[in-house]
Parts: structure tokens; C-alpha cells; sequence
């Protein structure tokens, strides 16, 4: 788990470091500075010429004692500073000056073209407005010199809160950043101006970091899935209902019940239209099946409650959903016609058992009463937004999902590929989070969880099938590649390790 921070949460962090817990700031800049200049002599071949670009604030203050510790290396570094010197941070004059008595004077108009990497640090966390002026033109010339790039912190011209591209932002084949990513390195499109994100420990503590930083990410699958025990049946992991699928959508309800099933649940049972009994009971003869009418005895059955897949969002569904919400007594999970429904019909809900919702970003819009690009231009607000509005745990589908809960840290995810955006592939997803939340798991911890495993399982489905090729079925297929457990033992105290 790696902590995520907003441009804000990462000085807050920066000013207790310094002033509170007394690290100097020169301190921080200068392992900052040191990270920094062994990324670039990773980049460069040998006599290579390297060019460092800084802005005035302490970004540029990292570029330039990077250029200095570049320059103790023996690498070939020119440097430039962008931006009018009176206004500089004082760490910028600093770290200018030190150059200066080394004996190093700034490069004069130098062509980006002459150099085989650049370096650059013109704004990190501090940008708070569009790119324009002199700032401009310099970016526009490091994008278009088609050099290596290397960023300090963050691209400059990323928005460090959303991502977003300020005007013109710097494209970049590696960013080195410090003590915790930054939202604009994991959301689009921020995430493809970063190239590599390298995080480097620089002299901020995990402890500050979790008091200050609003969200986090996963990088590693494993304790992420419930416990499996000896001593166990399939009533240990689990009774999953599911209402999905109309007499034209069998296939929803197919993924989500087997993805439930391979995410280990015990048993699952699916209610849907009488036409799909044969369809669902070949393809998938583990679960069970129910029409509609068995929805009274069902609920009191189950431990989890998959609504929504495959519907559609006539009065009959309306109806239904009705029916769950106010006879429902256990976590309930919100997807596609479930959410449909409730905007066409403008639902309130509050549940007291536990909801997750899963809109992508048009249900997630219409959700809101907005249009897609007021979500688009902050996905994590539309996500904190609807949970907040329902009640409820907003997974709010995008190439960077984000999982939002009130009051808790906000997740954004990962894992993931293009090759996923088919259909069948929310489907999936909405079964394995059911899965995880009926084995018992923290419904805002099988949210998480069941994103992330998804997304792997995606990436694990393009390296077999390729991005064109690969069907939500390849999905399925993959989820046995996330979940683990393959080399555990079957009787206790066999264990192989
Ligand atoms: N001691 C510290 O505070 C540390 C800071 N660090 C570095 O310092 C960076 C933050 O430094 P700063 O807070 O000085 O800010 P930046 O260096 O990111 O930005 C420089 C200044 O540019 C101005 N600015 C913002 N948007 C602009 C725009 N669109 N056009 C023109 N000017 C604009 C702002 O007034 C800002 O102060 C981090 O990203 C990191 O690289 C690291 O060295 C770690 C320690
Ligand atoms: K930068």
C-alpha cells in the first residue's frame, strides 16, 4: 500500500518535517536532489550531455542540486533557470549559488537539440494555475526537442490534484517524486505525462504522511484475499444472490456469478428471468437459480446482494429494487440497471446494511444530475460526491478507478488495461467484489480489493490474449492468477513452506 497526497496534504507534510520534526528543508532537497541525479546517470549513456531546466521554486531548487551532484559525477550538465530570480524561493538562490561558486554559470539560450537528456524542475507541487509565458514556450520546447525527459516530482504543467494538464505540461519518460505519489501521477491524463513514476524515500516518515495524505494505492496482491480453513463448507465462504440478467442480457448475469465463484465464494444464486434457466444452468451449472418470484425468501437466504446487471431499468426492476431496499438485510452491491434505475427514478437510498455502488463515469454522471465532463474534470470528488449524496461506497469506473467512502482515505487504482474496456468487463468486476464482500470481507475493503484483483486479472488476461483480442471471459479466466493459494497445502501441516 502506498499513500497518495494532493498538492496541499504533500506541504502540509514538507512544513512538519521541516518545522515540527526539524529535518532542514536543504536536507530533504538534498536526497531529494541526489535521487534525482542517479535516475538521470541511469538515463544517460556515457558522455552524454545533459541539460537541467529550472523554474524558481523549490522544484527548481531539486533541479539544481541535481545538477551539481551531476556535475560531481563528471557527467557532461549544462543548467538553465526559467523565470524571474527576484521572485525565486530562497533554497533556488541557495542551490544557484553554490553553483556559481563552483564555478558553473548558467547555459545562454541553449538548444535542447544538443543534449541527450533533459532534466526538469519547473513546477512541482506548486503549480496552482494554467502554464502560460515564458513557462510556456519553454515547455512546448522540451516536448517538442523529442529528448529523454526526466521530471522532478511531478511533470510540470500536471495538475498535482487531478491530473489535469495545466495548459501545456512536460512529457516525460521518468518521474522521480518523493514520500508519496501525488493524485496527478496516477490519474489520466497525468499518469501518461509521468512515464515511470519512481518513488524515493527522502526524510519524510510514513506516520506524517498517513496524518496528512487523502488517499492511497495498491502495488501488491498478496494478503488482499479472506482466509481459507481446513475446517470449512461452502456455507464458511459465503451465500451470494444475485438479480441480474433480462430475458436479452443472460450473459451479465453468467460473468458476475462466475466471477463471484472464482473469487471463492461458497455458493451463488442468481435470480433471473425464467428464459435464462437453461442458458445459465449449462454455462455455469455450479450456482443456483431462481426466478423472480423466490426474491422474499431469497433475501433472507443470503449473506450478500448483487442488484443490477443486466436488467434494464423498467418499473419491474424499480419495483424490485424497491422490495430490497426495504426488506434487504444484508451489504447490498449496486451496479449498472440497479444505478439506472435509481437516477431514472431519482431513488434515495439509505441502507443501513452497506451499499457499493459501481457506476462508470456516464452512471456516475447521471447519478449527480451532472454532465460527464463536470465528473471527468475531478473523479475523485464525483466519487467522495456520490458516496456521500447515497450513502453508500462509490466505485466510480474509469481507466484510474477510485474508490471513495466517507471519511475514509479515497483508493485510486492501478491495475488495469485498455484491453478491458469490452463488454462484460464491469460485469466481472461487480461479481468479484460480491465475492469478497459475501466471504465476509469489509465491504470498503472488497471494494478495493475486488478493483484492484480485477484490474490485475485484466493484465494478466492482455499478456495471454493482447489488448485487441482479450474478452471479459479472459478475464474470468485470469482471476486465478490474483487470488493465490495455488501452492497451499491441502491437509494441515503439509505445507510446502
Ligand atoms: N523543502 C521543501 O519544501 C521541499 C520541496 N521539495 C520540492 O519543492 C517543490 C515545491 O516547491 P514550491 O512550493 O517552491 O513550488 P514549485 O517549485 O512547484 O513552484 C514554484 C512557484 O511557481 C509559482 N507558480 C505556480 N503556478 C504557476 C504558473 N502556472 N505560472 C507561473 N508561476 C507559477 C508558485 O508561486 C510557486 O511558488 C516540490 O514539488 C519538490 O520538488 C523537495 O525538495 C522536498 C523538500
Ligand atoms: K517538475
Amino acid at each position: 500500500m502506498k499513500y497518495v497526497l494532493k498538492n496541499q496534504e504533500m506541504q502540509d507534510t514538507d512544513y512538519e518535517t521541516i518545522h515540527q520534526i526539524g529535518i532542514p528543508g536543504l536536507v530533504l532537497m538534498e536526497r531529494a536532489s541526489k535521487a534525482v541525479a542517479d535516475c538521470a546517470m541511469r538515463h544517460v549513456r556515457e558522455n552524454g550531455r545533459i541539460l537541467v531546466i529550472a523554474g524558481i521554486g523549490n522544484n527548481g531548487g531539486d533541479a539544481l542540486a541535481a545538477a551539481r551532484i551531476l556535475l560531481e559525477e563528471d557527467n557532461r550538465t549544462d543548467y538553465m533557470v526559467v523565470g524571474n530570480l527576484e521572485k525565486a524561493s530562497e533554497d533556488l538562490k541557495l542551490q544557484m549559488q553554490i553553483l556559481q561558486n563552483l564555478g558553473y554559470e548558467p547555459a545562454e539560450d541553449p538548444d535542447f537539440k544538443n543534449y541527450d537528456l533533459l532534466v526538469e524542475g519547473i513546477f512541482g507541487v506548486g503549480l496552482s494555475r494554467e502554464v502560460g509565458g515564458v513557462y510556456r514556450d519553454v515547455i512546448e520546447r522540451i516536448n517538442q526537442s523529442e529528448r529523454p525527459v526526466i521530471a522532478v516530482d511531478i511533470p510540470s504543467g500536471i495538475s498535482g490534484n487531478t491530473g489535469k494538464v495545466m495548459g501545456c505540461a512536460v512529457k516525460a519518460v521518468e518521474t522521480v517524486t518523493f514520500g508519496g505519489y501525488k493524485r496527478g501521477h496516477l490519474l489520466y491524463p497525468g499518469r501518461e505525462y509521468c512515464g515511470k513514476v519512481t518513488l524515493e524515500k527522502i526524510g519524510f516518515h510514513d506516520q506524517t504522511i498517513e496524518k496528512y495524505a487523502s488517499g492511497f494505492t495498491l502495488e501488491e496482491p498478496e494478503g488482499l484475499m479472506p482466509p481459507r480453513l481446513s475446517y470449512s463448507n461452502k456455507g464458511t465462504y459465503g451465500k451470494i444472490l444475485m438479480i441480474t440478467g433480462n430475458e436479452t442480457m443472460s450473459g451479465a448475469a453468467a460473468f458476475a456469478g462466475e466471477a463471484a465463484l472464482r473469487m471463492g465464494a461458497g455458493l451463488v444464486k442468481i435470480l433471473s428471468d425464467a428464459s435464462n434457466r437453461p442458458i445459465l444452468q449449462s454455462r455455469l451449472p455450479e450456482i443456483l437459480f431462481g426466478e423472480r418470484g423466490d426474491l422474499e425468501k431469497s433475501l433472507d437466504w443470503c449473506d450478500c446482494i448483487l442488484f443490477g446487471p443486466g436488467l434494464g431499468a423498467g418499473d419491474e426492476t424499480k419495483e424490485m429494487l424497491e422490495y430490497v431496499l426495504k426488506h434487504g438485510t444484508k451489504p447490498l452491491i449496486l451496479d449498472a440497471d440497479g444505478l439506472n434505475t435509481i437516477s431514472r427514478y431519482q431513488m434515495e437510498i439509505d441502507y443501513p446494511y452497506g451499499v457499493i455502488m459501481t457506476p462508470h463515469l456516464m452512471e456516475g454522471a447521471r447519478l449527480l444530475s451532472k454532465e460527464i465532463d463536470e465528473v471527468k474534470a475531478d473523479i475523485c470528488q464525483a466519487a467522495e460526491e456520490i458516496a456521500s449524496r447515497y450513502h453508500a461506497i462509490a466505485v466510480l469506473k474509469d481507466a484510474a478507478t477510485i474508490v471513495a467512502k466517507n471519511r475514509d482515505k479515497l483508493y485510486i487504482n492501478q491495475s488495469g488495461n485498455h484491453g478491458m474496456a469490452s463488454g462484460g468487463s464491469g460485469d466481472v468486476l461487480a461479481g468479484m467484489i460480491t465475492g469478497l464482500a459475501g466471504t465476509g470481507c469489509d465491504l470498503y475493503d472488497a471494494a478495493v480489493r475486488g478493483v484492484y484483483l480485477h484490474g490485475l486479472a485484466g493484465d494478466a488476461a492482455m499478456r495471454e490474449k493482447g489488448p485487441y483480442s482479450m474478452i471479459a471471459s479472459d478475464i474470468l479466466h485470469h482471476i486465478k492468477d490474483v487470488t493465490g493459494g495455488k501452492n497451499e497445502s491441502i491437509l494441515p501441516g503439509e505445507c510446502s513452506h
